[in-house]
């Protein structure tokens, strides 16, 4: 018997890809920046998975309760199928093997390259401006490496002191106390390269990165597809089951907004410095001073107080009794970043690659998920 596809469903399997198109079209006309080592792309995206499991995990243990162990099973199922997924395509989990994504990236003719200085600027001994893409991972990349070529400083040619002492002066940007060595820049890059080659297998983007080498020329699968891919059907996916009792809850309690509502009028209409009348001296017609005081502080305090109830009232009711607006607020950051990625960063096909590597294991977990 054929089953019929909700709505929802069409809107849960659609959303990714439809976003990819529209991201891709959008980039013809954007041209946008985005920060690699921006704070939501560093706390938030890259350790997307923690997050998507907290939230995920949170809101089935507030909707369906520690009860009910037949739909915990199932639950537990899906969550381990894509969490495999999602480390063995994406991280090195046996020890010396690449990660899906890496080993497709090598098998393309992609590997990790340290081509330090420009090969061009034979005289002048100028650091490769292609080498990373802004100044500070070119820094950080170097300090990195300075300190990998230290340790490997007892080479039998003395090119890696050389090497060591050009690098040296990059990162401390002091020109001054360059060598003179009988080595062009292109030589140089090719001769740190092979000692770092050989000395340790490079087979995944992490350990190069971690050497402060740069990750490219082959097809590389875009990781941040991937993984939003995952963890956004993941939790659409989940929600499915949940939602009804989800939209209930979140109606319920409607008194909270009276509530919220109260306590804001109230901060608004306390009364400040200007508002408070002083009792006026019947000698002098002074005001008296006592009034001032309190004036200065009894606002302050009954404000304060009133943002704590309004803090925890709202902590209260997201948190606690309605935990699936963090899920959709997290599906929201997912969406944004996905889009970003699709306009920015990544050929269509490394787009593509990525988005279908995750898509085909999410729809098989979650077509049939009753
Ligand atoms: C609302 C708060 C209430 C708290 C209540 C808690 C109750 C919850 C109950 C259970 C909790 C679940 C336990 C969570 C365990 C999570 C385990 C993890 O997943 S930890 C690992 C996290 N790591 C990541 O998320 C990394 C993701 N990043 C990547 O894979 C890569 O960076 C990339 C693929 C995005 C990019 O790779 P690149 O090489 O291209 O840079
Ligand atoms: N939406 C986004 N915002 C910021 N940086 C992004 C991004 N999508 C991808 N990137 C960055 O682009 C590079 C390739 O990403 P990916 O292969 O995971 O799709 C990664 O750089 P780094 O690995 O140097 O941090 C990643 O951080």
């Amino acid at each position: 018997m054929r089953r019929k596809i909700s709505g929802y469903q069409i809107f849960l399997f659609s959303l990714c890809p439809v976003t990819l198109v529209f991201g891709h079209i959008l980039s013809y006309w954007l041209n946008i920046d985005a920060d690699k080592d921006g704070w939501f792309n560093v706390y938030f995206v890259k350790r997307g998975w923690f997050w998507t499991s907290v939230v995920g995990w949170w809101c089935f243990i507030r909707y369906r309760g520690l009860q009910q162990v037949g739909s915990w099973k199932k639950v537990l199922l899906r969550y381990v199928v894509l969490t495999a997924w999602w480390l063995f395509f994406t991280q090195s989990i046996i020890s010396g093997a690449a990660p899906i994504m890496d080993i497709v990236f090598t098998l393309t003719g992609g590997r990790c390259n340290f081509d330090v200085f420009d090969p061009n600027e034979i005289l002048q001994w100028k650091l490769n401006e292609k080498f990373h893409d802004t100044v500070n991972r070119r820094q950080r990349s170097l300090a990195k490496l300075y300190n990998v070529l230290k340790d490997l400083k007892d080479d039998p040619t003395n090119m890696v002191k050389h090497a060591l002492s050009r690098i040296e002066s990059w990162v401390s940007e002091n020109k001054d106390q360059l060598m003179e060595g009988n080595y062009t820049p292109g030589q140089l890059n090719e001769y740190i390269d092979e000692i770092l080659h050989r000395w340790r297998k490079i087979n995944s983007s992490n350990i190069c990165q971690s050497l402060g080498g740069q990750w490219i020329g082959g097809h590389d699968p875009s990781g941040h597809i991937f993984l939003i891919t995952l963890m956004s059907m993941f939790l659409l996916g989940e929600l499915q089951a949940i939602g009804k009792r989800a939209w209930r809850a979140l109606w319920k309690d409607k008194a909270v907004f009276e509530e919220l509502r109260a306590h804001c009028i109230k901060i608004l209409t306390l009364k400040t410095l200007w508002g408070i009348r002083t009792r006026r001296s019947p000698v002098n017609n002074v005001g008296d001073v006592r009034d001032v005081l309190r004036a200065l502080v009894k606002p302050p305090l009954e404000s304060a107080r009133e943002v704590y109830y309004i803090v925890t009232l709202l902590v209260k009711y997201v948190f606690w009794n309605n935990p699936v607006i963090l899920l959709v607020v997290l599906v929201g950051m997912w969406w944004w970043s996905f889009l970003i990625t699709t306009i920015v960063f990544h050929t269509l096909w490394e787009q593509l690659s990525g988005l279908i590597c995750a898509y085909i294991v999410a729809t098989l977990v979650y077509l049939n998920i009753n």
